[in-house]
């Protein structure tokens, strides 16, 4: 693909916890376009296992650490912008990985800043949402989901295999809106030619949803433990997870040396085998659980855990 001189190109990922936006970034990374991408990534919680889930990276992964970068001055993600312009200049493409629970149009609105001017484009604002969760996603944090929707120049309406015809359809006519366009995938597969148009999508500042605080109500545990665990034990767990608790990921390794890559979302529950745990874990089990609401039992839950594995484990807590 023919990359064109002049400020660089700037996409924001979003979409609600678990839509599939790191699944679109090893997509993007791993195509045929000739391009160079950075990435940046803003995960939520104490620990990012979207790096960890980043399976291959030629233009740099940078690691938005410092708390949602959808509030307040953005000064993280303003100096990693500036340090990739200055240390980069080779790179093609940048692509921005919002957390879950953040409003990528206000990610966005720092691309667009002045001091950006000429070096940096706003190329698009892309939005997944769960074909199969949306619902849930509206349920359990109103506002949010809508909002993200809401800011989207390109919806990407993801996971269709897990959801009817039908489902789809009505999902279109709900959440289509005239500035924005959809298009429906399978584990993200956006095709290259709608992702790297070359055009810069008109923003709209007025959006159909108004941002809102909501993700502040987020809350995050991990869970470390060092010795191998019961699989099955595992997945029932997470199997049964209160409903706030949304999202899980993380990696775990069997009591038959397996190791995993585990993801819950909603009530779904995957575990991926992998070859070997991520470099620089340093734990065999590491699993992020975020949630929201009152009474989320984060105590609770991490003993059960600790039941599937043996020796006791180590918290951290994190708030958005
Ligand atoms: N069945 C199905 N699963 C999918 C699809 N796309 C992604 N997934 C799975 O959904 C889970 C979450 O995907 P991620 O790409 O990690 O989602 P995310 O939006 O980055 O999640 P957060 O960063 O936690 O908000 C993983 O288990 C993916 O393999 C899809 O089209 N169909």
């Amino acid at each position: 693909m023919v990359t064109s001189a002049g400020p660089l190109p700037v996409t924001v990922i979003g979409g609600f916890l678990g839509a599939g936006k790191t699944t679109l970034v090893n997509h993007i990374l791993g195509g045929d376009h000739g391009l160079k991408i950075a990435v940046l990534v803003n995960d939520f919680g104490a620990i990012n296992i979207d790096t960890a889930l980043i399976t291959s990276m030629e233009g740099g992964l940078y690691n938005l650490s410092n708390g949602c970068v959808c509030c307040g001055l953005n000064q993280g993600l303003v100096e990693q912008l500036e340090a990739l312009l200055t240390e980069r200049p080779d790179v093609d493409h940048i692509l921005i990985e919002a957390s879950g629970v953040a409003d990528p149009g206000r990610i966005m609105d720092t691309v667009l800043y002045a001091r950006f001017s000429g070096r940096l484009r706003g190329d698009a604002v892309l939005v997944l949402a769960d074909a199969a969760g949306f619902d849930d996603a509206i349920a359990i944090a109103p506002g949010l989901a809508e909002a993200q929707v809401g800011s989207a120049d390109l919806l990407i309406l993801n996971k269709t295999d897990l959801a009817t015809r039908d489902a789809l359809d009505a999902w279109r006519k709900r959440w289509s809106f005239a500035d924005s366009r959809i298009v429906e995938t399978e584990n993200a597969r956006v095709p290259f030619s709608i992702l790297f148009a070359g055009e810069t999508l008109a923003r709209d500042p007025a959006s159909a949803f108004a941002a809102t605080s909501v993700h502040e109500q987020a809350e995050s545990v991990t869970w470390r433990h060092h010795e191998p665990i019961d699989a099955k034990r595992l997945h029932a767990v997470l199997a049964t997870l209160p409903t706030g608790i949304y999202r899980a990921k993380g990696f775990v390794t069997a009591s038959d040396g397996r190791c995993f890559t585990v993801h819950v979302v909603g009530t779904r529950v995957t575990f991926q085998p992998l070859a070997r745990l991520p470099e620089g874990l340093g734990v065999e089990n590491l699993l992020v659980l975020i949630g929201f609401g009152q009474g989320l039992e984060f105590e609770r839950i991490l003993a059960q855990l600790d039941g599937c594995a043996g020796r006791p484990r180590s918290i951290e807590n994190g708030e958005a």
